[in-house]
């Protein structure tokens, strides 16, 4: 599903006013309708007391709208009116009277009224800022922000929490309303998903309002949000006569004394993907470790006892997963470099295969195109050096992705793959995932996607969402606190066979 930046929402509403000959107000009716049976099959025979924010733009427009329809259906409301501006909207002007003709007069609310009484229990539909905020909320507003946000009553968000920019880090985390439930229109907001804002707009819903599709479908979008339908897409079947070596040779390079159980994941987790055929090559201390881990997978040992070394194979792999638990000896860092300068295509470099990079940045150049870098924030930061937010974090990858021709995975609670410059954010994955060798599964995922045959960009979007998946479906059985990295791994087939439920 894409993500569109501000202008571009701006642009699709307007085609479809257009488009469809209807008015605006018309688009806003859709999205009140939309919001009120949310709330009525979320809220079942419960009536609690709906207190409904509006600003003065479209957003306010919104719940202006939404107000009417509740009370029509006989919920108990309140519609104060922030009044922090004399300017009004059009729509939010003709909602205003007809909730007026429907004899219903909000509360208009500035700097001289008191805040109004929350109760636990009640509703809060925040329709103060939407889309069009372009400055910080100050004084009372923000108090009146405030307010909501220490009050023990269920808040539900529209469009986006008031006081969130869509195209920039907030000034001040104190005036964006931290939202249960957000109810966005049509498409869902970049915002959501990165860490330092994520929090603010809660779950996040997407309502349909019947926005133009093709000019959704044809209009480039910078990022998307990956799904289920998404994923889908991305899987390549497999036909009758194929055999092993149709779908290729993962050679998994890393491990040190202390480490191996990492390179086994990963191992594991190649082959799980469907790779054909899986070669770990590890330090030699690792030799039995391997091979009673894991009997479907081939080993091959680096001269040195405890750390990786130069070591040449006798068949060439279709993909190369280097530098999980490898550490960072000087031997290691030669064979790195050894390995870019003869392979060719592309490797996937996770881990130390990551720190030894952001130390030796004379290595950057040697990176074969099209190559896929995992790393963890901590990892990110060391390759890329500090970021002041989320969104320079972003521009920096985008720049280094760029520049090196390289997909960057940055993992996280979404995870977000840039490649050629698009953003894919991933819906999949929970917080059970937060434990030791899971990054390490992903690793093994994605070369095993790319050893039969994916596009490294490909692969690692669609290898980022099965992993996420195979944790989600691990959740369900285990929790969040006793799930492991191996319990990804069972769940991988799971994970492929959901796709097409
Ligand atoms: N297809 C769609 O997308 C649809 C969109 N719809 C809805 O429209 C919403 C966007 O509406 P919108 O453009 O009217 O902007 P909105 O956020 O209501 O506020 C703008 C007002 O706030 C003001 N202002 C800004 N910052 C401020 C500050 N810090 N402190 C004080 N004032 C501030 C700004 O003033 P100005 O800068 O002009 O002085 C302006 O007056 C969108 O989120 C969705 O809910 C639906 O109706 C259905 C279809
Ligand atoms: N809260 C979370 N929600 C979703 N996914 C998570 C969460 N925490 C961690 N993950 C995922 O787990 C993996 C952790 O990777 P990493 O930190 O490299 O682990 P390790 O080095 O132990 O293998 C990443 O793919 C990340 O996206
Ligand atoms: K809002």
């Amino acid at each position: 599903m894409k993500i569109f930046n501000k202008e571009k929402l701006k642009e699709v509403d307007e085609f479809t006013i257009k488009e469809q000959n209807i008015k605006s107000e018309e688009l806003m009716e859709r999205a009140a309708v939309q919001l009120f049976g949310w709330l009525k099959t979320q809220l079942k025979e419960h009536q609690p007391k709906i207190n409904l924010f509006c600003g003065i733009g479209n957003n306010g427009g919104d719940g202006l709208a939404l107000a009417r329809l509740l009370l029509n259906d006989g919920y108990e409301v309140e519609v104060y009116i922030v009044n922090f501006s004399d300017k009004r909207s059009d729509d939010f002007l003709l909602n205003l009277n007809r909730l007026k003709e429907n004899k219903f007069w909000p509360e208009f609310i500035n700097e001289n009224s008191d805040l109004p009484e929350l109760q636990q229990g009640e509703i809060v539909i925040d329709a103060i800022f939407g889309i069009g905020l372009n400055r910080p909320a100050e004084g009372w507003v923000k108090e009146l922000i405030q307010h909501i946000n220490q009050s023990k009553t269920y808040v539900i968000s529209v469009d986006v929490p008031s006081g969130l920019y869509l195209d920039k880090a907030p000034d001040d985390k104190e005036v964006i309303i931290k939202a249960e439930t957000t109810i966005t229109f049509q498409l869902p907001k970049l915002v959501f998903f990165l860490p330092e804002t994520a929090e603010f707009a809660g779950r996040v819903e997407i309502a349909d309002i019947g926005l133009d599709q093709n000019f959704i479908s044809n209009t480039a979008a910078e990022a998307s949000l990956i799904q289920q339908p998404d994923a889908q897409r991305l899987y390549q079947s497999r036909t009758k006569f194929s055999h092993k070596g149709t779908f290729g040779h993962c050679l998994v390079a890393g491990g040190s004394y202390g480490k191996m159980g990492s390179v086994l994941l990963a191992t594991k987790a190649a082959l799980r993907a469907g790779a054909g055929k899986v070669s770990a090559l590890i330090p030699k201390c690792g030799y039995q470790i391997l091979q009673l881990g894991i009997p479907e997978a081939m080993v091959i040992t680096a001269e040195n006892e405890k750390h990786l070394t130069n070591t040449q194979t006798d068949f060439v792999p279709e993909s190369i997963c280097f530098g999980i638990g490898a550490g960072k000896e000087e031997g290691t860092k030669h064979y790195l470099e050894q390995l870019m300068k003869e392979h060719g295509s592309p490797m996937l470099i996770d881990a130390d295969g990551i720190n030894i990079l952001a130390e030796n940045k004379d290595l950057w150049k040697l990176l074969p195109e099209k190559s896929i870098l995992t790393p963890h924030p901590g990892e990110l930061r060391r390759l890329l050096g500090d970021w002041e937010d989320d969104f320079d974090k972003l521009e920096k990858a985008k720049r280094f992705s760029l520049e090196y021709k390289v997909i960057l995975v940055i993992k996280g609670a979404y995870t977000i793959t840039i490649a050629d410059e698009n953003l894919y954010v991933n819906s999949t994955g929970n917080p059970g995932m937060a434990t030791a060798g899971s990054g390490d599964t992903l690793s093994g995922i994605i070369s095993g996607l790319v050893s039969q045959g994916y596009d490294p960009g490909v692969a690692a979007v669609f290898g980022v969402y099965l992993h996420g998946k195979a944790g989600d479906l691990a959740a369900e059985k285990l929790g969040f606190e006793a799930l492991i990295a191996e319990d990804i791994i069972q769940h991988l087939g799971k994970a492929y066979k959901s796709l097409f439920e």
